[in-house]
């Protein structure tokens, strides 16, 4: 059986916070706001998989009034979600994500992150793709107010 699903998130810029994206730490002068981490990445790649598997969203799972959730590891709430994912027989077959980011470059990192996405979904590099883009200073990316990402994946289970 395959199953597809897709992920969609925002996180706007703030001063004294650190910039994660797919779980690199990129030097930059701001970060971005959430309740967690705020790594908008990691995010969508857990709505994705999560829409994939009928379970709803990760405000569902890891709701932003609770306190335990309070600047949580996005890679923590990742590997609960392949957790669940598991427990109902899926894997994954690949991954493409879009960064939408004006500013700073994501190209050096994409690498690092591929690997630590690859390694949360328990997968080989190739099976994750990811790619960034500037909206063409337009809009709220365009604008630098924050950073935009998005991811589709497709699970597969064994027999069914
Ligand atoms: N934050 C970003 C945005 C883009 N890139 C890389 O630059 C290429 C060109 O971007 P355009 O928006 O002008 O099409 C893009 O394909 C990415 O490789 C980036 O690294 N970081
Ligand atoms: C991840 C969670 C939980 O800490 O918080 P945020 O970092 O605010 O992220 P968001 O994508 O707005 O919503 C999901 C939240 O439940």
């Amino acid at each position: 059986m395959l199953r597809i699903g897709q992920g969609f998130d925002v996180h706007r810029f703030a001063e004294d916070r650190d910039l994660i994206i797919g779980g690199a730490h990129i030097p930059y002068d701001r970060g971005l706001l959430g309740h967690s981490d705020a790594d908008v990445l990691l995010h969508v790649v857990s709505d994705a998989i999560l829409g994939a598997i009928g379970e709803g969203d990760i405000g569902k799972h890891f709701p932003d009034t609770d306190e335990a959730y309070k600047d949580a590891d996005s890679k923590v709430l990742l590997s609960k979600v392949v957790e669940l994912m598991s427990e109902k027989d899926f894997r994954v077959i690949n991954i493409d994500c879009t960064i939408m980011a004006e500013r700073p470059k994501m190209l050096p990192y994409i690498p690092q992150m591929q690997t630590i996405i690859a390694q949360l979904l328990k997968v080989e590099i190739e099976q994750v793709n990811i790619k960034a883009t500037t909206t063409e200073k337009l809009g709220f990316v365009g604008r630098e107010e924050g950073i935009a990402a998005l991811a589709v994946v497709l699970l597969g289970k064994e027999n069914a």
